[in-house]
This record gives structure tokens, C-alpha cells and sequence, in this order.
């Protein structure tokens, strides 16, 4: 696959100094904390945001590079936010003709195309309709179908499914799979579910700088970061190894686990969900299982679970208890207790 997208771009009123690339025809989630710098990504690219020294490239095109800058309106990139931001005085299928008309294409073959894209996406039946009278679900449909009418060379999406029901948001999401198949898109999200049902590959932005990149499966597999820990909803400890199965956490403290593949003796991390981890309060003498000192930071209601916060060797894990076992421990912030976990629930990465 060739690369469709490059930007390679410093910003520094807004932290931002990235070099990612997008293969053609892919779909790259970007995720990280808050104000890391994902819309900021995102504007680069439609144009909407002049960086102070760098290069955004589409198809080897330079749409902004040191004397050049194509307004957004003259590059060929959709954007589709949270908010559909329909024109409300249009009827639906002229909002989705809109960009063609923009564009210099008379008005009939304008509207048959609009019909055409509302009818993907499954809303023909609304195209003579005002905005005010759809649904959130609905606008947002409609709001693809005019990103899509303008065959854009580069589809961006921000935070698409935000703003949407919960019921509604799988829905459309399954409709965003089938439509931007073989469209290079770039989303930004904070929703596993986009990132797994819709990307390819994704970067993690920390700090307006990438600190991780690569396939969605391995990343979600190895995370590497105590944010694509918690974004995949998996505990991360780090530590070094001597290449024997055990991570040490500290001198005397070690998590045992599965290792998959080569595990050399040098930095590595530990992978294991918070529902495999118990708690006790007293060893529990002669058992094979992980039994690692903790001390207790919170206890949160996750219905159906207790989510207890726990501090090992100065790292943070979860552990997800029946509300039953949380009231028979008694636990509270401070008390020194056991994390207990399975070897075998424990995978081993270098790293
Ligand atoms: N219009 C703006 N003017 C000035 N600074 C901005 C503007 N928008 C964002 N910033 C700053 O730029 C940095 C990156 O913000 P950005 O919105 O790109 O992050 P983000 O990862 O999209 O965040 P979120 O997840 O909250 O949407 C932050 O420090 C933010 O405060």
C-alpha cells in the first residue's frame, strides 16, 4: 500500500510536533488524552490549521509546505464532527448537493448524486426533509453522505459517534465500516469500539508528539503506554526481566507469567485484565498464583463490579470484585492487602 497522507508538521502554540503517515486506503485512529493534539492532527490536514514549519502531502500533492497553503475549501478532504452542522434553511438532499454545486456541477446531476449517497447510507427516504426534523442519528447520516458526495480524496473524522445515543452509535458505526471501505480516513476518538471495528493502524499522541504507532491489533495486544492500558481497559506494570518468565516489579517483588514469543532479559511490561486480579488480606501460603503486596487507592461502583484501585510497587493496577467480596474484606483507601493473579492470565512483552 503507498502512502496517501503525510504530515510532518510543528505547531508550537498548540504543543504539536508530529511526522505520521497514512497508507492509502486505510483507516488510522488517533487517540491519547486530552489536548494532546488529535484535532490538531486533524486540522492540518483539512487546512484549517497553518503549522509554523512543515509539509502535509496528499497523494505526494503538497497541500501545505514552506510557500504553499491550499485553503480548506479548494482541497479535496471531508470532515465529519461530532455535530453534523447541516444547513438548516436546505431540505436534506440539498445540503448533500451542496458541495457539488460548490463546485460547478448544475443542479440536476448535483441532486441525482445526492440521492444516491443518501440512499447508502440509508436515508433516501428523507431527502426532501429539513435537518430540524431528523434525529441525531440521522443528521449524522446524512452529514457522511455529504462528505462522501464529493469523492474526497481524504475523509477526516472527529469524534464521529460522540455525540450519538448509545443505542444509535453501533448502528451508525457499522455503516461507517461499510462505507469507508478502501476510503482513507483518519478518525480521532476515545472509543475503543471505533478504533477496533473501524482502524487499521493507530497512533497514540501524548503531548502533541507521537508515543506510539503501529497496527491496532498489536498495540491493543502489547500496549505500551499506561494510557493504551486504560484505553483498552487492561492493567500494565513494568519492570525488567531475566529472562526466566518473571518481570521484577522492585527488589523483591516479581509477576510471573505466559510469554509469547521471546522474552530477553531487559525492560519488559505485564498485561492482565483487571477481572483476573483477586485480593486478599493474608497469604495465601503454597498457592502458584502471583501474589503481589498492594495497598488500596479507591473503591469505585462499576455496576456490575467493584473497581478497586490498587498501588503495586509504586504502579497502578485494577481489580474488578463482586460487590460481595468488596463488603466481606471490608477494603478502604490505605489498607495493605494482596493482589493475586494467575500466571497464566499474565502475558509477558519486552519492552
Ligand atoms: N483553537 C485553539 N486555539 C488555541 N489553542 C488550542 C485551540 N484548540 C486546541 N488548542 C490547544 O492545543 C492543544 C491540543 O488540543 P487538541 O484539541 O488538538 O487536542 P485533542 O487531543 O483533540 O483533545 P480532546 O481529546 O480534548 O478533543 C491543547 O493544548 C489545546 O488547549
Amino acid at each position: 500500500m503507498g502512502e496517501a497522507i503525510r504530515v510532518r508538521a510543528r505547531h508550537a502554540a498548540r504543543g504539536l510536533d508530529v511526522d505520521v503517515t497514512v497508507p492509502e486506503g486505510s483507516m488510522l485512529a488517533v487517540v491519547g488524552p486530552n489536548g494532546a493534539g488529535k484535532s490538531s492532527l486533524l486540522q492540518l490536514i483539512s487546512g484549517d490549521l497553518v503549522p509554523d514549519d512543515g509539509e502535509v502531502t496528499v497523494h505526494g500533492r503538497t497541500l501545505t509546505g514552506p510557500d504553499v497553503h491550499i485553503p480548506p475549501h479548494r482541497r479535496a478532504v471531508g470532515y465529519l464532527e461530532q455535530r453534523a452542522l447541516l444547513f438548516p434553511h436546505l431540505t436534506v438532499v440539498d445540503n448533500v448537493a451542496f458541495g457539488l454545486r460548490a463546485r460547478g456541477r448544475d443542479r440536476r446531476a448535483a441532486r441525482a448524486r445526492a440521492a444516491a449517497e443518501l440512499a447508502a447510507v440509508g436515508c433516501a427516504d428523507l431527502a426532501g426533509s429539513r435537518p430540524r426534523e431528523l434525529s441525531g442519528g440521522q443528521q449524522q447520516r446524512v452529514a457522511l453522505a455529504r462528505a462522501l458526495a464529493t469523492d474526497p480524496e481524504v475523509l477526516l473524522l472527529d469524534e464521529p459517534l460522540a455525540a450519538l445515543d448509545a443505542g444509535v452509535a453501533p448502528e451508525l458505526r457499522r455503516l461507517l465500516r461499510t462505507r469507508l471501505r478502501g476510503v482513507t480516513t483518519v478518525i480521532a476518538t476515545h472509543d475503543l469500539l471505533d478504533v477496533a471495528a473501524l482502524a487499521d493502524r493507530m497512533v497514540e499522541l501524548t503531548g502533541g508528539r507521537v508515543t506510539a504507532e503501529g497496527h491496532v491489533d498489536d498495540l491493543c495486544q502489547r500496549p505500551a503506554s499506561a494510557f493504551l492500558a486504560g484505553f483498552v481497559g487492561v492493567n500494565l506494570l513494568h519492570g525488567d526481566t531475566h529472562g526466566d518468565a518473571r518481570v521484577w516489579l522492585a527488589p523483591t517483588i516479581a509477576i510471573a507469567g505466559a510469554v509469547d514469543g521471546d522474552l530477553p532479559p531487559g525492560p519488559a511490561r505485564a498485561v492482565f485484565a483487571p477481572a483476573a486480579v483477586a485480593v486478599y488480606r493474608a497469604a495465601t501460603h503454597g498457592s502458584p498464583r502471583n501474589e503481589l503486596p498492594a495497598v488500596v487507592v479507591a473503591v469505585e461502583d462499576r455496576w456490575p463490579v467493584q473497581r478497586v484501585t490498587l498501588a503495586v510497587a509504586g504502579q497502578r493496577i485494577a481489580a474488578d470484585l463482586t460487590p460481595a467480596s468488596v463488603r466481606e474484606l471490608a477494603l478502604a483507601p490505605g489498607d495493605d492487602v494482596l493482589a493475586v493473579v494467575k500466571a497464566t492470565q499474565v502475558a509477558l512483552h519486552p519492552g
